[in-house]
Formats: C-alpha cells, structure tokens, sequence
C-alpha cells in the first residue's frame, strides 16, 4: 500500500511578523509539527559541519541559504519526526526562488502540500518587535543593519513567492499587527481541519 503523504502547511512573512510565536500557539492547540527553516539553518550552523560558515555569512547578511542545504535539513528533520504520521508548520520557507524550484524537486510529490499562512505585518511593527527581541535573543541577526537587509529579502524574494500562491488561491492571509491572542483566533479556524 502507498504510503501516506504528510500534510503540510507554509507560513511566511517578514522578519517579526510573529511566525514563531503563532506557529508554537497551533503546537500547543492542534499537536502539528513545527519546523522553522532558520531554527534548523542555525542548528546546522552551531554543529560546525561543513556548512557552519557558509550559514552563518548568509545569515548576518540577511541573504538565503541555497535550497540544497535547506530543504536537506527540512527533509531529515520530517523523517525524524515520523514522515505520514505528522502535519508540520514549515516556517520561514519557501523564501525564494530557489526555495521553492528546490522544495519541489525533492519533496513536491511526497507530501499534501495545504496552503501558505501569510502574516502581514507592517516594516514599522515588524521593527519594534525585532529591536526589542534583539535585547535577549542573542541572535547575530537581530541587529538593525542585518535586519535592514532581511527586509529587503523579504520585498525582493519572499513576497513574489507569498504573491506567486496567492494567484492560485493558495494564501490565507491574517493581520499580524493585532496582539498574539487576536492574531491567533484568526489564524485557528484554519487550522481545525488540517
Ligand atoms: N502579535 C504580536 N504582538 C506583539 N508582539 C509579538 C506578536 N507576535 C510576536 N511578537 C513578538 O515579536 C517578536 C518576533 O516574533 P517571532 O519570533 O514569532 O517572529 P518571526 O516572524 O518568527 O521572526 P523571525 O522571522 O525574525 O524569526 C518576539 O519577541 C515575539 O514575542
Ligand atoms: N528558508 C530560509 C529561512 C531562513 N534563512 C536564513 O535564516 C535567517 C533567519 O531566519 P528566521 O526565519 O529565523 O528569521 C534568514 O534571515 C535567512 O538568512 C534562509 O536562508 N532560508
């Protein structure tokens, strides 16, 4: 018998936008499997693999890793979780181009691809919440020059991917400006049958 493909869900939207945050409330409500791509990117970076560099030169220019390692490190972090078993949030991905042509090839008929969750959020909004994150994060990224770049990643080649699942009625889009509570009744409804 074949076996059964894994549902999965995208959520995206600019730095701050409070994908964690959400995706970590749908955990808790719903037992789905959080995956983000930078939690795994920065895993990969702190085990000094060969790639270690490589990630960390990337990030702190708020550029993105090429899909070869990303989507490798999604695909192993799925199987480790119990491939069909499962339905995962995938966070932060596909963030380019090169994110989706590499998400396909590799996994685009293994698993029941859902929707993408759009959090809109404001540059202004996003920015106050990273600058205050900034003061206990730790992360090299959560700094104002770095996070200047990563807005112009997300306007340059994450928001033609948000735009590209719009057209085919693929997007569900919330107001992320709300606090975590209101976004969050926004975005459960979506969630009860996934
Ligand atoms: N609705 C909200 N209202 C106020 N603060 C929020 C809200 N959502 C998230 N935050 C806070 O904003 C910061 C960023 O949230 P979060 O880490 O979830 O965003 P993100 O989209 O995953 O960011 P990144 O892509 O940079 O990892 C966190 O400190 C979080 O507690
Ligand atoms: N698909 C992705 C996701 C993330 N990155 C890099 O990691 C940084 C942090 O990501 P967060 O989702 O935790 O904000 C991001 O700015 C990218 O540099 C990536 O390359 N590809």
């Amino acid at each position: 018998m074949a076996e059964e493909k894994p549902a999965v869900a995208f959520i995206l939207g600019g730095p701050g936008s409070g994908k964690g945050t959400q995706c970590q409330r749908l955990v808790n409500e719903y037992g789905l499997v959080h995956l983000s791509a930078g939690d795994l990117l920065r895993e990969e970076r702190a085990s000094g693999s060969k790639d270690a560099e490589l990630i960390e030169s990337i990030i702190r220019e708020g550029k993105i890793v090429p899909s070869e390692i990303t989507v490798k490190l999604l695909k192993n972090a799925m199987e480790k979780n119990g491939w069909a078993k499962s339905k995962f949030l995938i966070d932060g991905f596909p963030r380019s181009q090169d994110n989706l042509d590499g998400w396909n090839t590799m996994m685009g008929n293994l698993v029941n691809f859902k929707f993408v969750l759009f959090l809109d959020c404001s540059e202004d909004i996003m920015t106050q919440r990273i600058m205050k994150r900034a003061e206990s994060s730790g992360r090299s990224d959560d700094n104002i020059e770095s996070l200047k770049k990563r807005f112009r990643t997300y306007i340059e080649s994450t928001k033609p991917i948000i735009d590209f699942y719009a057209k085919q009625n693929k997007v569900v889009t919330v107001n992320a400006e709300r606090s975590i509570e209101e976004v969050f009744e926004k975005i459960r409804p979506h969630f009860t049958d996934f």
